[in-house]
């Protein structure tokens, strides 16, 4: 992500950008820099003598040691900003190790590097700065062309854990129990179509993507744990009733849950996302032809929906903070919700389909297990959790 701003500021016409990773790849990274335009540094010590605006883009578990180390290095009087994907630890570091004499504006693109910012939600918040500073802020990333959302680094932390924490629970405990079966799910009939196709792309999405950046969304924001737990309460009281096979509150459950959240879409203003299984369609992995696909019960969604009702979370407000992925998820949720009949079919299935039972078995498992790791809070045990799966689809 460092990168990735650097390029961009550089590109925009700023005259000076100096960057750094750590000493030991000093030499690495002029080499790998040449001609870009940037100026390679040793480490943070000269950024920060030097520089008038600076950016920190390291993993969040490490924002405190890295502030700690450089941060007193601080130029007077400069804007010090951080990527972090969670604030309080961010804006703790910064409080802690930062001169009096400098301002702090944080920052968070909701969308991974290779994504462009154009257009995506840029999170802005003025927590220790002049407004001169802070509007200074702004048009120094308006290069990004994103979209300014401007908010405390609170209402940032308490958005995130119900977008971003909870939806990539949902994808890592679909590949957990994925991998768990042995299964690559576009080999298989129940993943074909529509809307498998975002749980496909979406969960080998995150697997091939660095584990310390969802670890500290996961681990660090200490909202997230709420929903992560009850996430998993969901998933574990309609398996229990789907496993029992009670039909009546199952479906009264899913029901109520579904009014509450898109009941009202239809005759409010608010405006769905509307996705198109034939556009879903087109991305499809799977060679099993559409109709040998067999229905699926799409317990991870019933319990999205069992989760924000639970919560009494409206998740068309956090839309303004939406991540690509969080839109898909919400977008599938919406689908399946808003065509009553896949509805039907879902519940239909989810009770009486005993083929599906051993995946909804394992996904069950596999949120109780990440639930778990998250609500206990060890680093190292989410790291292999994550790496573990990403390695059984890496070979794909
Ligand atoms: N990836 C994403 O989709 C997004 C990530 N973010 C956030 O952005 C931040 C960066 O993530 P991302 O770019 O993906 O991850 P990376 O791992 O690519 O970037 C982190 C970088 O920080 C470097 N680093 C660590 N310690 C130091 C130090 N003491 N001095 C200099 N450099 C150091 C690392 O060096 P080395 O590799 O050599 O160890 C690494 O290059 C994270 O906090 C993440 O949560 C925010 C939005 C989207
Ligand atoms: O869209 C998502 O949720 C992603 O996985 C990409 C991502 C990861 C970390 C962030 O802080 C913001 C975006």
């Amino acid at each position: 992500m460092g990168l990735m701003y650097a390029k961009r500021i550089v590109k925009a016409g700023w005259k000076r950008v100096n960057v750094c990773d750590l000493p030991s790849r000093y030499e690495q990274l002029k080499v790998q820099l040449k001609g870009s335009g940037l100026n390679v540094l040793r480490d943070g010590h000269a950024v920060s003598r030097k520089s008038d605006f600076i950016i920190y883009s390291v993993e969040a578990e490490n924002i405190d040691k890295v502030v700690a180390e450089y941060g007193p290095s601080t130029k007077v009087g400069s804007i010090v900003t951080g990527q972090t994907s969670v604030k309080e630890p961010e804006i703790r570091a910064f409080e802690k190790h930062l001169p009096e004499d400098v301002h702090i504006v944080s920052c968070h693109s909701l969308h991974g590097p290779t994504v462009d910012p154009e257009g995506q939600p840029l999170v802005m918040i003025q927590h220790r700065a002049t407004k001169a500073k802070f509007e200074l802020a702004l048009h120094i990333f308006s290069c990004l062309k994103s979209r300014f959302v401007v908010l405390s680094y609170k209402e940032h932390d308490r958005i995130m854990a119900d977008t971003q924490a909870v939806t990539h629970v949902a994808f890592l405990s679909m590949g957990t129990a994925w991998k768990t079966q042995r299964q690559f799910p576009w080999e298989t009939p129940q993943y074909v179509g529509g809307i498998e196709n975002v749980k496909v792309h979406m969960a080998l999405r995150i697997y091939s993507n660095k584990w310390h950046v969802y670890a500290g969304i996961a681990l660090m924001n200490p909202a997230a744990k709420i929903q992560i737990k009850q996430y998993s309460q969901s998933v574990s009281d309609l398996f229990k009733l789907m496993i029992q096979e009670k039909e009546e509150e199952f479906t009264a459950r899913v029901k109520t849950a579904g009014e509450f959240v898109f009941g009202k879409t239809r005759n409010s203003s608010r405006k769905p996302i509307l996705l198109s299984d034939s556009i879903l369609d087109r991305f499809s992995l799977s060679n099993v032809p559409k109709d040998k696909r067999k229905p699926n019960s799409h317990l991870s969604l019933l319990a999205m929906a069992d989760c924000w009702y639970s919560l009494k979370i409206n998740p068309y407000e956090h839309l303004m903070c939406q991540t690509p992925l969080f839109r898909l998820w919400m977008g599938i949720t919406e689908y399946l919700f808003c065509n009553l009949d896949m509805l039907d079919e879902a519940i239909h299935s989810a009770l009486y389909s005993r083929d599906i039972r051993a995946d909804d078995m394992e996904f069950y498992s596999a949120t109780k297990g990440w639930a778990e790791c998250v609500d206990i809070g060890n680093t190292m045990t989410y790291q292999r959790r994550f790496e573990d799966t990403a390695k059984f689809f890496e070979p794909r």
